[in-house]
């Protein structure tokens, strides 16, 4: 179908409910694999990280990664879940390239936590609580390259690459129970709860939670039923979208495309879907297993997992802040409004300001640089901001840099401009760019005379008490020094020269 054939969003809403389930696989950051001692570190050569285990070679046996364990407990008390007294591993049979060992160890009807919830903020401050069905841990797959051909899919292609270095890293994939009652506002529940859920993630230290590198990503289910039906529809489901804006409009889209089938008489097949960022579209992909394709039977090979309800209590124990509270505390700390704390928490922009403001920069510097100049870089390179080649410390030396004095806005900007270019420390970009501030009053004093000189006109109307003109001359000076005059200190000794001192 194509785009054309959409239902407008407020008409297919108009006659449907949405009913949306989203699950979230997140990576942990653990320094080994889930189930074998191999490293999780990024970009090392094709197949250099791993061992008989992750690879599926017959006598090797998993060990489960403590850590990976840990992690899950955390995320599920953070979630509000019960916390499993005993559960199991399972295996989730199929065939495909990407897993080598034609399973892939998951969790199935007993999953480590369950029945949860997580409370998100919409725009207009209103709280909607999404309920969690459980959060289970696996091992993630490993990742193949299709070349050549036309299509650039596997069948399309001439050949494929394989790289198992990701093939068993630790996942946790959380999956919410479906959500109901958000109408017309599920595509923004939707966006809200990754965002939410993303900002946990890193408050408890887990995974740094990078969407655009797939270390979080989102599989939206989403199907309608008409209006005051009670009976859910048939669901589809957009595999691995991977920001919070594609998740988004990937609900959006699918609202509009199963009215569009549905208003034609069609039926909507339960398949998975593919969603492309260039034009917000999703298409087909493959008709979905039902479970028992899987063949799921108990991992034999692993020792169940019974967490002590003492260890599980201690973990609760030491759970930090969490987001919305502290963006509760943070709101009023740094005196914003709700709206400004919102974009702050939709770029993923808070637990940098907090490591600025740490390493030494004034709050406002740190929001303002963070939520201006970076937020932008951040978006005109399609990259999360805590993906940018830039140091909260980095930043903070900036600001440290303006505050001295030694930098203006303007060149302050520049040497941002720098350390993202790769040019090296904040220290080094103003040395190799030469862009200190003129601050020394000699050299301002032949430029501010020369301007004066220039405009005598506006010289006698400041003597007359005019003190705003002196804008005009303070441009003057600014020009003839390439910016890099500090200008309030520029205005001062204009009106020293003059002999006049406005209040
Ligand atoms: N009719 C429906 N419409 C929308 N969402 C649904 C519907 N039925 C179930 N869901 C939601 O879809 C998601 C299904 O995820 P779940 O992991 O349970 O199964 P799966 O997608 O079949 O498995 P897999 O992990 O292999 O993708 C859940 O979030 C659930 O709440
Ligand atoms: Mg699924
Ligand atoms: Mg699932």
């Amino acid at each position: 179908m194509s785009v054309i054939d959409l239902v407008p969003y407020e008409e297919a809403l108009a006659s449907y409910d949405p009913v949306m389930g989203l699950e979230v696989h997140v990576e942990l950051g653990t320094k080994t694999k889930m189930f074998c001692g191999c490293s999780t570190a990024l970009g090392a050569e094709p197949n250099t990280q791993v061992c008989p285990t992750c690879l599926g070679l017959p006598g090797s046996l998993p060990v489960v990664n403590a850590t990976g364990v840990e992690s899950a407990i955390r995320i599920g008390l953070a979630l509000n879940c019960e916390i499993a007294e005993w559960c199991r591993f399972a295996r989730k049979n199929y065939f495909y390239p990407d897993m080598p060992k034609n399973f892939q160890t998951s969790q199935y009807d007993e999953p480590i936590a369950f029945n949860g919830y997580l409370d998100v903020e919409l725009e207009d401050g209103e709280v909607f609580r999404v309920e969690i069905e459980r959060a289970h841990m696996e091992e993630d797959t490993g990742k193949s390259t299709h070349v050549g051909g036309a299509t650039g899919r596997i069948h399309g292609a001439e050949y494929s690459l394989l790289d198992y270095n990701r093939a068993g890293i630790p996942l946790i994939e959380i999956v919410t129970k479906p959500i109901v009652g958000a109408g017309d506002r599920a595509p923004e529940v939707a966006r809200a709860y990754v965002a939410e859920l993303r900002e946990l993630i890193r408050a408890l230290g887990v995974s740094e939670a990078r969407m655009e590198m797939g270390q979080m990503r989102c599989d939206v289910n989403l199907s309608l039923m008409p209006k005051g039906a009670e009976k859910f529809g048939t669901r589809s489901e957009t595999k691995n979208v991977n920001s919070l804006r594609s998740v988004e409009r990937a609900a959006r889209f699918e609202i509009q495309r199963h009215a569009a089938v549905l208003n034609e008489g069609g039926t909507i097949v339960q398949e998975t879907r593919h969603f492309h960022e260039d034009n917000g579209s999703t298409t087909s992909g493959r008709i979905k297993e039902e479970a028992e394709d899987y063949r799921y039977f108990p991992e034999p090979d692993l020792v169940p997992v019974a967490p002590s309800r003492e260890w599980v209590e201690q973990l609760r124990g030491e759970l930090p802040e969490l987001p919305r509270v502290r963006r509760q505390r943070l709101q009023s700390e740094w005196g914003i409004s709700a709206t400004e704390m919102q974009s702050a928490l939709n770029a993923g922009a808070i637990d940098l300001i907090l490591a600025t403001i740490d390493a030494g920069a004034p709050a406002d510097q740190a929001r303002k640089w963070w939520l201006g100049e970076l937020a932008r870089r951040s978006n005109e390179d399609g990259v999360e901001l805590a993906s940018l080649p830039i140091t909260p410390a980095q930043v903070a030396k900036v600001s440290a840099l303006v505050a001295e004095g030694k930098l203006n806005d303007k060149l302050a900007r520049q040497v941002i401009e720098g350390v993202l270019a790769g040019e090296g420390e904040p220290d080094e970009v103003v040395a190799k760019r030469g862009l200190a501030v003129v601050s020394d009053d000699s050299a301002l004093g032949d430029a501010i005379d020369a301007a004066l000189a220039a405009q005598p006109d506006v010289a006698d109307k400041i003597r007359s008490g005019k003190f705003a003109a002196a804008g005009a001359l303070v441009g003057a000076v600014m020009k003839a020094t390439r910016g890099q005059a500090d200008a309030a200190r520029v205005k001062e000794l204009i009106f020293e020269k003059l002999g006049v001192q406005p209040e």
